[in-house]
């Protein structure tokens, strides 16, 4: 114990939250061994007492007891770890808002962006808000952020409430040596919205594919913090190593892509701000159950296809994306634009939008700003889905003009929309709905519906000898079909 306080006082200068994780690990590993004693004791009384009614001998006794022992130790352990010193991580988050002058913001206010950044810090696990403020600035750029009157006030109260254990300053990225002196006058750890945004995609990274993804977006923090040569050159070597491996999945991304197109599955890209309700809308147009909403922030890293026939029988394949968030560093969105590119190359683009956030505009513009700096196609169609009517909406008629609005989770308005897209998939992709009257039962008939199916099939009310069909046919399905059997179709 004493060597503990020693090393305490010994990096208390240099880290300041090194004393709360010495508490966190020596309180782990107590929790561990009492939790493996009780265990062990409980459960060797238990079998002594009741050992007449045992299917196994006393020698085995000892052996079930460790076994018990050890499993709730582990539990325990790692519950120990997660909820840290005194149960949950408690968060003072703060909100830096320039009031007036060039650098103050007018697209949104200090409280939203304070709503987003407790949204966001309360996607981690374990995580509990317990002070959240709007902190008035001059100017951005500081040293220390804050001036040093309202520093020494947060400084106070962060110190005066113990279950303050951490600060989170909504700021894009800070710099180290900032980092470093605010940590030191706040005693707690300081995070950054880099440091939760990428905090949370390890969280919610599955695929190996987003899992090199989200170590790619870390190096420019490490890049930030070291300074020998020797660190360096290891950093750059592991870039290249990841690079390397992404490059090899974006080959095989192309491959897959390439088949999809080989197979001429149109393919729907859904894009938005995060929390907007991608994953919620594909799963109303889908009923795909793999594609499941989740209120949180980046609840979905891996990109997904799910299959699904429009109306008019074509089969499509809706592809849900990672979602974009303003005031994060590029290089973060720039690590995931290996797997945007399937939004690159997609036939249409469905844009989902909170028609009820207060910050809809804004959070549009991040992402067209966003699907700017990609190489989309210019002539890719981009449908709007103003998401979330049923929450009420926060827009006029005429700034909605051009969206279909839409409620995801109640399944409104999907048809009109699902219509939309149905228009567009048909335009891009060449194909065109076409009128027959063929015989009833016929090999056309047949042929036209093993093509692309069949958007409508009616027999004749007056003749039953002949059926009036409606199918989807591109250009060369078309030419085939009358090369086959010498019959036109009306448009
Ligand atoms: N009331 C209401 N809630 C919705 C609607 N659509 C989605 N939600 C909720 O919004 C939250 C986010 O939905 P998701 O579908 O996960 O959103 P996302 O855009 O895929 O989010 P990320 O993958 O995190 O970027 C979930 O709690 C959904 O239940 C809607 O039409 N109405
Ligand atoms: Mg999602």
């Amino acid at each position: 114990m004493n060597n503990n306080s020693e090393l305490i006082s010994q990096y208390k200068e240099a880290f300041p939250a090194f004393r709360g994780y010495m508490e966190c690990m020596s309180r782990t590993l107590f929790t561990g061994l009492a939790s493996l004693s009780l265990a062990f004791g409980g459960t060797y009384v238990i079998q002594h007492l009741a050992n007449k009614h045992l299917p196994y001998s006393r020698k085995l006794h000892i052996v079930v007891s460790s076994v018990v022992a050890c499993g709730v130790a582990y539990q325990s352990r790692l519950q120990a770890l997660a909820t840290g010193v005194g149960g949950q991580v408690g968060v003072m988050v703060l909100q830096p808002w320039v009031k007036w002058g060039p650098q103050k913001r007018t697209d949104t206010s200090g409280q939203l962006m304070l709503q987003e950044a407790v949204a966001l810090v309360s996607t981690l696990p374990l995580v509990s808000v317990v002070t959240q403020e709007v902190v008035s600035l001059q100017s951005l750029g500081k040293r220390m952020v804050f001036g040093s009157g309202t520093l020494e006030r947060l400084v106070n109260e962060a110190r005066a409430n113990k279950s303050i254990s951490c600060i989170f300053i909504s700021l894009d990225i800070m710099k180290r040596s900032q980092i470093g002196e605010l940590e030191a006058a706040f005693g707690i750890r300081i995070m950054d919205r880099y440091s939760v945004v990428l905090s949370i995609f390890h969280q919610h990274a599955r695929t190996k594919e987003a899992r090199l993804q989200v170590a790619l977006a870390e190096l420019p923090y490490i890049k930030k913090r070291v300074t020998y040569e020797r660190d360096k050159l290891m950093v750059a070597e592991r870039e290249k190593r990841l690079k390397a491996a992404l490059t090899k999945l974006a080959g095989i991304r192309a491959q897959v892509r390439a088949n999809r197109a080989k197979s001429s599955l149109p393919t729907i890209a859904v894009v938005g701000y995060t929390n907007a309700g991608k994953t919620s809308l594909i799963h109303a147009i889908t009923q795909d159950s793999r594609a499941e909403g989740r209120n949180q922030l980046f609840a979905t890293l891996d990109v997904t296809a799910h299959g699904c026939r429009l109306p008019c029988g074509v089969e499509v394949a809706f592809i849900d994306t990672v979602g974009f968030i303003q005031d994060i560093p590029t290089d973060l969105v720039a690590s995931f634009k290996a797997t945007l590119e399937d939004a690159i190359y997609s036939d249409v683009v469905v844009h989902v939008r909170d028609v009820s956030h207060p910050d809809y505009e804004l959070q549009g513009a991040t992402v067209s700003s966003t699907l700017a700096s990609l190489p989309l196609p210019s002539g890719t169609p981009v449908i709007t889905a103003a998401n979330k009517m049923d929450l009420g909406i926060t827009r006029s008629p005429e700034q909605l003009a051009d969206a279909y609005v839409v409620s995801a989770t109640r399944e409104e308005g999907i048809e009109e929309l699902l219509m939309a897209i149905q228009n567009e998939v048909l335009r891009v992709t060449g194909r065109k709905l076409w009128k027959f009257t063929l015989p009833t039962g016929s090999d056309q008939i047949q042929w036209l519906r093993g093509a692309t199916g069949l958007v409508q099939e009616e027999i004749d009310e007056a003749n039953p000898q002949i059926t009036h069909v409606v199918a989807v046919l591109t250009d060369q399905e078309l030419a085939a079909f009358t090369r086959n059997f010498g019959v036109k179709g009306k448009k």
